[in-house]
C-alpha cells in the first residue's frame, strides 16, 4: 500500500469569511472546528502516514490553547505558513515523513470532501503521479465589465473543456518538491499549476460539487447542511458524509 502524507492548509486570512471572533478553518461548523471535520476525512486512513496541519503564526498561541490536545490525540504536526498559500504548503513540505512517497494537499477549508473521492484521487495519483478532485463548469460563465457590486457583462466566456480544480491535490512526492523548488515567484493559486509548469500532465478525477471551499460565511450554512446528510458513524467511531452514498454524484 503507497504511503501518503496529508498537507491542509489552514494559514489564510480569512478576508472574504469576515468574523471577528474565527479565521474559517476555527470557526463552529455543526459539533466542532471546520478543520476537525477535514483532518477526520483522513486521520483513520490506513494509507496516510502522517497529517500536517499548517497554522499562521498569529494563530499559533490560540490554537495550541484550544487544540493541542486534539494535536496530540490524533498525532498531527503543524507547520507555520506564509503569506501566500503556496509559501504554507512549502512550509509543510519540510516537515513530510520520509515515510511518504505521495503528498496530498488539501484545503483545510473543505470539510466536505467524499471518502470515496479521496479513494479515487489518491489511486489517479499513484497512475499518472499527479491528479487532482475538480468539478466540470455546469453554469454559463460571464466576464464582468469592471469590479463594481452589479457589473454588466462584458462577455460570455465558453465553458467547452473548463473544469473548477479543488482538492485534494495529489502527487508523487519528489514531483511536488521539486515543483516547488522551482516555483520562483510567479503566483499560483494552486499546486497543480506548478506541476504543469514542469510539464507534467495533471490528471482531473471528476468529483461532487459538495466538496466545496468555506470561503464566505454563506460557505458554512451550506457545510453545515451537507454534513447534516453525513452517513451514519463508521466503525472507526467517526462520521464519513456520503460514505457509498451516490446520491452527491
Ligand atoms: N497564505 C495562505 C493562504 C491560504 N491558506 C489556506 O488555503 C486554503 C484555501 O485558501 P483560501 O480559501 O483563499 O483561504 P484564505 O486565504 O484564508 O481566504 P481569503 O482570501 O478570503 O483571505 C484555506 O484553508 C487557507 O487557510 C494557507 O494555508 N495559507
Ligand atoms: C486550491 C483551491 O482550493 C483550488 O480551487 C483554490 O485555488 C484555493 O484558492 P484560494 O484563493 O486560496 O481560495
Amino acid at each position: 500500500m503507497s504511503k501518503f502524507t496529508v498537507i491542509l492548509p489552514a494559514a489564510g486570512r480569512s478576508q472574504r469569511f469576515g468574523d471577528k471572533n474565527y479565521k474559517k478553518p476555527f470557526a463552529p461548523l455543526a459539533d466542532r472546528a471546520v478543520w476537525l471535520h477535514t483532518v477526520e476525512r483522513f486521520a483513520s486512513r490506513k494509507d496516510v502516514c502522517q497529517t500536517i496541519l499548517v497554522i499562521a503564526e498569529e494563530d499559533r498561541e490560540a490554537f495550541n490553547a484550544k487544540f493541542g490536545a486534539n494535536l496530540a490525540f490524533m498525532e498531527i504536526d503543524v507547520a507555520i505558513g506564509g503569506n501566500e498559500r503556496t509559501d504554507s504548503v512549502a512550509a509543510a513540505l519540510e516537515k513530510v515523513s520520509d515515510q511518504a512517497e505521495y503528498i496530498a494537499i488539501h484545503d483545510a477549508a473543505r470539510p466536505c470532501v467524499e471518502d470515496k473521492s479521496i479513494d479515487a484521487v489518491f489511486a489517479a495519483a499513484e497512475k499518472s503521479g499527479a491528479a487532482i478532485l475538480a468539478t466540470q463548469v455546469a453554469s454559463t460563465l460571464k466576464r464582468a465589465e469592471g469590479s463594481g457590486k452589479t457589473p454588466a457583462i462584458a462577455e460570455t466566456v465558453s465553458r467547452d473543456g473548463l473544469w473548477a480544480a479543488q482538492t485534494p491535490q495529489v502527487f508523487a512526492r519528489q514531483l511536488i518538491e521539486q515543483a516547488y523548488a522551482n516555483r520562483g515567484s510567479e503566483p499560483a493559486t494552486d499546486d497543480a499549476q506548478l506541476v504543469e509548469r514542469l510539464g507534467h500532465q495533471v490528471t482531473l478525477v471528476p468529483d461532487s460539487p459538495l466538496n466545496i471551499k468555506i470561503t464566505t460565511r454563506r460557505d458554512l450554512r451550506l457545510a453545515e447542511l451537507i454534513l447534516k446528510t453525513a452517513a451514519p458513524k463508521k466503525p472507526d467511531g467517526i462520521a464519513h458524509p456520503f460514505a457509498g452514498d451516490d446520491l452527491w454524484r
